[in-house]
């Protein structure tokens, strides 16, 4: 048996706990599957790196609106996944090298399970630490980190069907581009994938099973984004699949409105569930919401006392930088018991990175009339400023969501060219608790850059 001051288990945002106040101390990080984790490996950072690439091939699709022909002669998707990859795996490689051989961790390469409260045995299944694949290794822990994340569902259908199918695990690693893709879901995994590969020049069809793509989001950008993926790919919306083949080397996918659809490969993109299960949490006292959540407290205290846990395995964001923020409050907490550190997830934004980009924080319009506010509207396009003009823009807005009592903003849906970026100050305002009209005319926007998209639906924004 080998103690530890503190054992971490997940090394995405749990890899982060291991700050200089640890120094001195002894911690093991346990990691059953790539090192770094999911935004590093398979999530955030790979999808981005091929969004770049689809967005230049969109850029040159477009380029004819100003008056620049060109024409894209083809993509290599073996050399756009391999720039990718390339400079992410000897980052994780780098990183798990770093825990092995670090000054005060030991990296657990395996599959980490509770044999009682503070106490865990680790199976080792990959090579590359200090113990052999297959030895079982007993530690325990003063204190626990439970950042052990979510992984992708995948309905019976799908699994009973014994037909392959790729999850976002794997389509980023293909050897070709498929001509055709059936994309399954309606949410953030598959609007960013079809975009990609639309752009890339594959046939795409998704397949949702809602009335609309991205239903989570403020109405009207849901249905403007619908409007505008239907014109890039093939949208079936409230269909499902009931039913899988395999032909011709393809796969035919039945559809409940009783068609059937032939593509050459399949990507199933609806949803994550946490990593709660399998790890004996009931033997160290670890409770679990309905939902596979760990339960946890403000600051991150599970039901066990010195477990904790953050990110995707217990939060409500299934969000990298709200694992982030959630590891920073967590590493204080376990070296400050007497001066604990909330989460805060009052303005959680969002972004999601298909064509045209996405982003979002704070009510939508129905959820702030719903809650009572008195609610005021401004939805500024983009096709309305300089930048927009210089553009050539006819899709994008931004649309701010206010309470017309007191003059905040109480949400911001953005959609075009840069929402990820531009949505920023409004982030700031909610958070800084300032109001709209003095966002607006309390500084300076640059003229005539694309932020004025934001000032103007500031100015826009009605209060009494
Ligand atoms: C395709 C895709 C794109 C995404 N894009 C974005 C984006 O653009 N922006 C954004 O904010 N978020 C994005 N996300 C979400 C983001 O990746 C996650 O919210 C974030 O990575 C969660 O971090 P985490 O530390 O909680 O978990 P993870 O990074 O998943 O780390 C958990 C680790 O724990 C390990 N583990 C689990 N159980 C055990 C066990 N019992 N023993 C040992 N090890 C274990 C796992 O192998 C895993 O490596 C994306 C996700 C996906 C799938
Ligand atoms: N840019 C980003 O920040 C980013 C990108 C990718 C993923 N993520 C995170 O990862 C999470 C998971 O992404 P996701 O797209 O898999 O999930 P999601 O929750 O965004 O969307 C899931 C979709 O699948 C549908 N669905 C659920 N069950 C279904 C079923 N049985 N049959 C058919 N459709 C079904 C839902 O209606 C929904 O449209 C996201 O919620 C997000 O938090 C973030």
């Amino acid at each position: 048996m080998t103690d530890f001051d503190l054992v971490i288990i997940g090394s995405g945002s749990g890899n982060s706990l291991v700050t200089p106040d640890f120094d001195g101390s002894r911690v093991a990080v346990v990691e059953r599957g790539t090192f770094g984790g999911t935004c590093l490996n398979v999530g955030c950072i790979p999808t981005k790196m091929f969004v770049y690439a689809a967005d230049v091939a969109t850029t040159i699709r477009e380029a004819s609106r100003y008056g620049v022909d060109a024409t894209l002669d083809g993509v290599r998707w073996q050399d756009i996944r391999d720039r990718v990859f390339g400079r992410i795996d000897p980052i994780s490689a780098g990183g798990r090298d770093y825990r092995v051989d670090g000054p005060n961790t030991t990296a657990y390469l395996g599959q980490a399970t509770f044999t009682g409260p503070g106490q865990l045995e680790v199976e080792i299944t990959q090579p590359g630490g200090e113990h052999a694949v297959g030895q079982r290794v007993p530690i325990t822990g003063k204190q626990i980190v439970l950042a052990a994340g979510s992984r992708a569902v995948v309905p019976d259908v799908f699994t009973d069907s014994g037909v392959p199918f790729h999850t976002s695990d794997t389509i980023m690693r293909i050897e070709e581009l498929p001509g055709s893709l059936a994309i399954v879901g309606g949410g953030f995994i598959a609007a960013e994938f079809a975009h990609v590969f639309s752009a890339l020049g594959v046939r795409v069809h998704q397949i949702a099973r809602g009335d609309a793509l991205l239903r989570h989001l403020d109405t009207e950008i849901s249905q403007r984004f619908t409007e505008q993926a239907r014109q890039q790919w093939d949208v079936r919306l409230n269909t499902q699949v009931t039913g899988l083949s395999e032909q011709d080397g393809g796969t035919v996918l039945a559809l409940s409105d009783g068609t059937e659809l032939a593509v050459d490969q399949l990507l199933v993109a609806v949803g994550r569930v946490p990593n709660s299960d399998g790890m004996g949490l009931d033997l160290a006292g670890v409770e679990v919401h309905d939902d596979g959540r760990i339960k946890v407290d403000e600051f991150g205290r599970t039901a066990a006392q010195g477990v904790w846990s953050l990110g995707d395995a217990s939060s409500p964001y299934q969000l990298k930088h709200v694992a982030n923020h959630e590891a920073r409050a967590v590493a204080h907490n376990l070296v400050h018991p007497e001066d604990l550190r909330a989460f805060d997830h009052r303005y959680v934004p969002s972004a999601v990175f298909t064509h045209p980009q996405i982003a979002t924080v704070g009510l939508t319009e129905d959820e702030a009339r719903a809650a009572g506010y008195r609610v005021s509207v401004k939805v500024q396009n983009y096709g309305d400023t300089a930048y927009g003009w210089a553009m050539e823009d006819t899709t994008g807005i931004a649309k701010l969501v206010g309470d017309a009592d007191t003059g905040r903003i109480l949400g911001a849906h953005l959609m075009g060219p840069h929402a990820s970026s531009l949505i920023q100050p409004l982030i700031q305002a909610m958070s800084f608790d300032q109001p709209a009209q003095a966002v607006a005319r309390g500084q300076y926007w640059i003229h005539p850059a694309l932020a004025e998209v934001v000032e103007n639906a500031l100015l826009g924004l009605q209060s009494s």
